[in-house]
């Protein structure tokens, strides 16, 4: 849709709340010039700042502030953008917007104008082709972003680091997609024709480099999204304790007492940048009392929708009886769990009990034996969880990405990989070759929104905060 045939909207785009300075955002497909000059009782240089008073109806100032006229197409939106930078009291600030509504009522072609929904002037810079779908996505993450890392991500790929690598993709996979058209259009140059320009050697080579840009876009989305670790196991083994001394603080209660945890303690922890979601649970036992099962039963839902599973044992009560049947109970109901998604962590390392029992111990490999109580191993425990995440640090040039842009990489791959079995065969299927392609050239364009359904971009429009 064309700028021109949407209303003007304006903002108050600053975070609301008390700020030194805040600023109350226009964008219109018409021009501003008699709000202008209502506001401001004067005209503006474009792209230039004027130190003025912004006037009420009856020639009262409101504020003195800043104006700024960025008439299209030069602007953020690619509208005639302007924004007054005034005081930053929420009244002030809504004095300043409600004059600028009433201004535009006074003027015919600005007698639409209505305040902004979320994320509405980053959905016109992306209609009118100022930004992509992943750029513009970026503003969002950037400005939602709670760690340096997911920041800075968030950063590159507003500066189109994303947009570039797919960017890349597309045009080689659209020289392979002329060849194969080329030779579907024309069968007197036949198969010999896609033999010579090695339509097999670039589909490989394409596929590789796919594989490149989806491992690294897993990487950005684990910075956006973080993962969800569970810490599970029996009472008392010292779920609660690792909960506090992952998060560097008491947020659990720690007793001696069996059962001490009823209801799910959730935190949100970073390991280099990337969020941890981590719950502590109620104990896992059979139980009578009430409370305690209603707990239990948390405790297994949130197994079920963790990404990693901390299986917890306590190393000064390996080789009891009812410790060990305990476990074996537990043990039998996680056969179900995803083994890539459990981690066995061995606790309690700086007991001496049982010396004998843990000598006999054959820990799987991927173990990890610490101590909650004086924090020994749990250097270890991060670099596993990360492991286990998926995570590999990115040495740099990381760019934040989202699980939606992972999904329409894997769609790529798999069009791609169909398209290589229709290669291989002799003589390929021409129009099979082609319909995968083009396939594979779709989702692609689902990334930066060149081929995007209209409730994917109200979706993820609206998740933006006003103003923006
Ligand atoms: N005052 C203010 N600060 C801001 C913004 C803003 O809208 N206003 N931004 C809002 O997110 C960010 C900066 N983003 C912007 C992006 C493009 C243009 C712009 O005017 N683009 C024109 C001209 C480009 C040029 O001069 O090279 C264009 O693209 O044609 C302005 C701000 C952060 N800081
Ligand atoms: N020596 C030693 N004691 C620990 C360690 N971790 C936890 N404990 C103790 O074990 C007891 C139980 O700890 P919690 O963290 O409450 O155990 P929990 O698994 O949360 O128990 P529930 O909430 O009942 O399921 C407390 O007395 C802790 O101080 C450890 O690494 N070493
Ligand atoms: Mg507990």
């Amino acid at each position: 849709m064309l700028s021109r045939f949407q209303d003007p909207i304006c903002a108050i785009a600053t975070a609301p709340g008390r700020g030194a300075v805040g600023i109350v955002r226009l964008s219109s497909g018409q021009d501003l010039t008699p709000l202008i000059a209502g506001l401001c009782g004067r005209s503006l240089n474009p792209r230039e700042a004027h130190y003025l008073a912004f006037r009420d109806a009856d020639g009262q100032a409101i504020d003195h502030g800043l104006a700024l006229l960025f008439p299209a197409p030069h602007s953020y939106t690619g509208e005639h953008v302007l924004e007054l930078q005034a005081h930053g009291g929420p009244v002030v600030l809504q004095l300043l917007l409600a004059r600028c509504l009433a201004l535009a009522r006074e003027h015919q072609s600005l007698q639409a104008m209505r305040l902004a929904e979320p994320g509405e002037f980053t959905q016109r810079a992306f209609l009118n082709g100022k930004l992509d779908l992943a750029q513009a996505e970026a503003v969002s993450d950037l400005i939602d972003a709670s760690t340096e890392a997911a920041a800075r991500s968030a950063s590159r790929a507003l500066a189109g680091a994303l947009s570039g690598e797919v960017g890349e993709l597309r045009d080689a996979l659209i020289k392979l997609r002329m060849l194969v058209e080329a030779t579907l259009d024309f069968p007197e140059e036949d198969i010999d024709f896609l033999q010579q320009a090695d339509a097999l050697g670039r589909l490989t080579r394409l596929q590789a480099q796919l594989d490149a840009v989806l491992d690294r876009t897993r990487q950005g989305a684990l910075l956006r999204e973080g993962i969800k670790v569970v810490l599970a196991g029996q009472p008392n083994v010292g779920k609660s304790s690792l909960l506090n001394a992952l998060a560097g603080a008491e947020l659990a209660i720690v007793t001696p007492i069996p059962g001490t945890t009823r209801d799910k303690v959730s935190q949100t922890i970073q390991i280099e940048g990337v969020p941890l979601h981590i719950s502590d649970t109620a104990g896992l036992r059979d139980t009578s009392d009430e409370v305690e099962r209603i707990g239990v039963a948390r405790s297994w839902d949130a197994i079920e929708e963790a990404d990693v599973v901390l299986f917890l044992h306590d190393l000064g009560r390996i080789g009891e009886a009812a410790y060990e049947a305990g476990d074996a109970e537990i043990r039998e109901r996680l056969a179900r769990v995803d083994p890539a998604r459990l981690l066995q962590v061995y606790n309690k390392a700086d007991t001496p009990a049982n010396e004998r029992a843990r000598q006999d111990l054959t820990l799987p490999a991927d173990a990890v034996q610490l101590s909650a109580k004086t924090g020994a191993g749990l250097a270890g425990l991060r670099a596993a969880l990360l492991q286990h995440a998926g995570w590999h640090a990115v040495p740099e040039g990381l760019f934040i990405a989202r699980e939606r842009h992972v999904q329409a990489l894997r769609r790529t791959a798999e069009h791609m990989e169909l398209a290589q079995a229709v290669a291989r065969q002799d003589p390929p299927a021409l129009d099979l070759l082609a319909e995968e392609l083009r396939l594979a050239h779709d989702a692609l364009g689902e990334i930066t929104g060149a081929f995007s359904a209209d409730d994917l971009l109200g979706e993820i429009f609206s998740k933006f905060c006003i103003g923006k």
